[in-house]
């Protein structure tokens, strides 16, 4: 008896603990990040200095021109971490060659080498005031970010013009087929674990996961599905309560979005209300809203989780319908919680991740069913696109005689 109390006691001051550390500071009325967000080692963003090469010195007596100065350029690579990239290049600074200067010998200054630069794959890069310069999806793939500086010549009075010079910010989108979104504590690393080859952390606590985790779903046929299990999301992460939005960039490249949602609802600390199963799925769908609305147009699947526990089936009955007319159960939802637009489960399953194998199996056939449905849907969508394309050519050149 005594033990029940201590055992209940110590996990009492642990939950209160992790919340503590997690839940927001306010600093003149702002959040500031909490201090395990500042210990997280996963690193998914990162600023760095560019800067071109130097155009090289025309030669003015014989009209000799400079050498272009060096392109500094990124280049996707697979198997390789932001962190990877920092070892490299822990100054954050790029310069890229100048270019030779003309002279009585060579009137034409010798061209400035580039300088390409190794970043992983899934970087999206934005200049100083944040405005999108571009995607490196592919392995591969190739972006300028910094321009050489033109030789010295006659429009220039032979002096070579300086290289572009910017601060450029490096952010990190994983590439997983699927994204995970839920609470925490509602599962999401049991579903991940139980259902590919990752090995995530799993505690009966939330925000047990601080990272990112990606599994890699086998099937029978060896097409390969990853998973992205993202930390949890809670009520309030547009105000950086939680994890923030931190981690929902990784989401925005997925092709399927899987919610997690506890059938017992979620309660962060007995600070917070309790939020039942239906709460926590309007309040999901607003975070995502808040963050991107385009995410709510996304395949989705709706994963019920921890259907072996007490009352659960009861639970479920009460919000059946609600669940499947989402549009409606929102509208009746204060001004606060509510959203515009409601996602659109294409399924919705009932589960125990941690203790039914079949259910893990059915996840796993659904989502590729989904997947396998909307990669059609897609193909056709371009099918169509193009013919309609060519009709459009057949047309411009007109009628054909037969
Ligand atoms: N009864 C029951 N418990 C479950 C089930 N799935 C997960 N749990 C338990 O719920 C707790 C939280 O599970 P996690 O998988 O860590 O949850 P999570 O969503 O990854 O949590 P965060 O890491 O905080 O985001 C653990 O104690 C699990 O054992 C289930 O189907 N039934």
């Amino acid at each position: 008896m005594l033990n029940t109390t201590m055992n209940h006691f110590l996990k009492k001051i642990l939950i209160q603990t992790i919340v503590r550390q997690y839940s927001v500071s306010k600093k003149n009325g702002k959040p500031i990040r909490n201090h395990l967000k500042q210990n997280s080692k996963f690193l998914d963003s990162l600023r760095v200095h560019v800067r071109g090469g130097a155009g090289g010195f025309g030669f003015p007596k014989y009209g000799g021109e400079g050498g272009k100065g060096g392109d500094v350029c990124l280049v996707a690579t697979e198997d390789m971490t932001l962190k990877d990239f920092l070892r490299k290049c822990p100054q954050k600074r790029i310069r890229a060659e100048m270019g030779g200067n003309s002279h009585s010998r060579c009137i034409l200054g010798p061209i400035g080498e580039d300088k390409k630069v190794n970043v992983p794959v899934g970087i999206t890069v934005y200049d100083d005031q944040n405005v999108l310069i571009g995607d490196l999806n592919e392995a591969n793939s190739e972006l300028l970010v910094a321009k050489g500086g033109s030789g010295g010549n006659k429009t220039n009075g032979y002096c070579g013009v300086k290289g572009e010079s910017r601060s450029v910010k490096l952010e990190l989108k994983l590439i997983a087929d699927i994204g995970l979104v839920g609470f925490p504590n509602a599962g999401k690393s049991t579903l991940l674990k139980a259902i590919s080859n990752a090995k995530p952390k799993i505690a009966s606590y939330p925000f047990t996961t601080i990272r990112p985790n990606i599994g890699v779903m086998l099937y029978d046929d060896l097409r390969q599905i990853s998973m992205a299990d993202l930390p949890g999301l809670v009520e309030g992460a547009h105000c950086n309560i939680g994890m923030g939005h931190r981690f929902l960039r990784h989401v925005e490249r997925t092709k399927l979005l899987v919610f997690v949602v506890d059938i017992t609802g979620f309660q962060l600390s007995p600070k917070y209300k309790f939020r039942s199963c239906l709460d926590t799925v309007v309040l999901l769908n607003k975070e995502l809203e808040l963050y991107k609305k385009e995410l709510l147009d996304k395949p989705a699947l709706l994963v019920i989780n921890k259907m072996d526990t007490e009352g659960a089936k009861e639970k479920y009955l009460e919000i059946k319908d609600q669940l499947e007319n989402l549009d409606d159960a929102i509208s009746s939802y204060p001004d606060e919680i509510k959203s515009s637009k409601a996602i659109k489960f294409d399924k919705i399953l009932k589960i125990s991740a941690k203790n039914e194998p079949d259910d893990i199996k059915r996840v796993k056939t659904v989502i590729r069913e989904l997947l396998d449905v909307n990669e059609e849907l897609n193909n056709n969508i371009e099918n169509n696109i193009s013919l309609q394309n060519l009709k459009d050519q057949l047309k411009e050149r007109g009628p054909v005689l037969v």
